[in-house]
C-alpha cells in the first residue's frame, strides 16, 4: 500500500461517518445563506512576477510539525499583507493538523480567494467546502478514477466554485485534458517517496495549453526556485512550509524576498 492509498483509506472512513452524521440537507441551507464565492482564477491572472497561493500549513507527512506556534488567523493577516494573491487552507486532520474550523476562522477575516486543501474523494466534501466559505477546491488527479474526476469537477462548477486539479505526470495530464480546465497544478512532491523536483513544471508545460494558469507546488523555497518555475512557464506558485517558517510577524518580507529577490528593500 503506497502512501497516497493509506490517506485515500482514512478519507474514505472519515467521510462515510461525517456523511452519515450531516446530511446534503444541512450543507444546502448554509451554501444559501453564502456569498458569491471569489474567483480564484480570476485573482492569480496576470500577477506579476507571479502569482501566490500563500498556504497555511501546521503539519505535513514528509516534514512533521512545522508551525509549533500554529496561529492561522494571524497568518492569513500577515499573508494578505504581504501581497498574496489566494490562501490555501489545509483541512486534513489526521496527517497535516488542519480542520474545517481553520479555513472558517481564516475566511473571517480575509476576503482573499481560499482554496480548501484536501483529499477530496466524494461530492459531501464539495458542498461542505462551499459551505464553510471556501472558494476553490483541490481535486488530485492520482486520487482518483476518470469517472470520479468528470463527476466532482461537474460538481464543483454547478455550485459555483472553481478547482485546482492537481498532476504529477504527464499521463495525468492526459486525463483532465478534455476537461479544458482553466488552472492546473504541477505538484512537484512525489506522493509516494515525498522527493521534490521542480523539473517537473518544465517538462509539463511544454505539454499544458498557453492560455491554461499553470501553478507550480511545493518545495520552492526561495527565490531562485521562483524564477526557475517561471522561467519554466508557470504562472503562479503554491508556497507552504517555506512561507510558515517565517512565522506571522516576518513573513511579509519572506513573501517579498521570495517573489523579488534579497535585493528587496
Ligand atoms: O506536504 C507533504 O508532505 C505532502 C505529503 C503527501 C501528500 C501531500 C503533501 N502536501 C500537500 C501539498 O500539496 C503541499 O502542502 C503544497 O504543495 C505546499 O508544499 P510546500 O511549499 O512544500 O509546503
Amino acid at each position: 500500500m503506497t502512501f497516497l492509498d493509506r490517506i485515500l483509506e482514512t478519507k474514505k472512513q472519515e467521510v462515510k461517518k461525517l456523511r452519515s452524521m450531516i446530511p446534503y440537507s444541512v450543507w444546502e441551507e448554509k451554501m444559501a445563506l453564502m456569498p458569491q464565492p471569489n474567483s480564484f482564477v480570476q485573482a492569480l491572472s496576470n500577477q506579476s512576477p507571479l502569482a501566490l497561493i500563500a498556504e497555511i500549513k501546521k503539519a505535513s507527512p514528509s516534514k512533521g510539525v512545522i508551525a509549533s506556534d500554529f496561529d492561522p488567523i494571524a497568518m492569513a493577516k500577515s499573508y494578505e499583507a504581504g501581497g498574496a494573491h489566494a490562501l490555501s487552507v489545509l483541512t486534513d486532520e489526521q496527517y497535516f493538523q488542519g480542520s474545517t474550523a481553520i479555513l472558517q476562522s481564516v475566511r473571517a477575516v480575509t476576503d482573499l480567494p481560499i482554496l480548501r486543501k484536501d483529499f477530496i474523494i466524494d461530492e459531501w466534501q464539495i458542498y461542505e467546502a462551499r459551505a464553510i466559505g471556501a472558494d476553490a477546491v483541490l481535486l488530485i488527479v492520482a486520487a482518483l478514477t476518470d469517472d470520479q474526476l468528470v463527476s466532482l469537477y461537474r460538481t464543483v462548477q454547478s455550485i459555483g466554485l472553481e478547482a485546482l486539479i492537481e498532476v504529477h505526470s504527464l499521463e495525468e495530464w492526459e486525463r483532465i485534458r478534455p476537461l479544458h480546465p482553466r488552472i492546473v497544478g504541477v505538484n512537484h512532491r512525489n506522493l509516494h517517496t515525498f522527493e521534490v523536483d521542480l523539473s517537473m513544471t518544465e517538462r509539463l508545460s511544454q505539454v499544458i495549453d498557453e492560455d491554461i494558469l499553470l501553478i507550480s507546488e511545493s518545495g520552492i523555497r526561495d527565490h531562485s526556485d521562483v524564477m526557475r518555475v517561471k522561467d519554466f512557464g508557470a504562472k503562479g506558485i503554491l508556497v507552504g512550509e517555506t512561507l510558515m517558517r517565517y512565522g506571522s510577524e516576518h513573513v511579509k518580507q519572506g513573501i517579498a524576498h521570495l517573489l523579488f529577490g534579497a535585493n528587496y528593500k
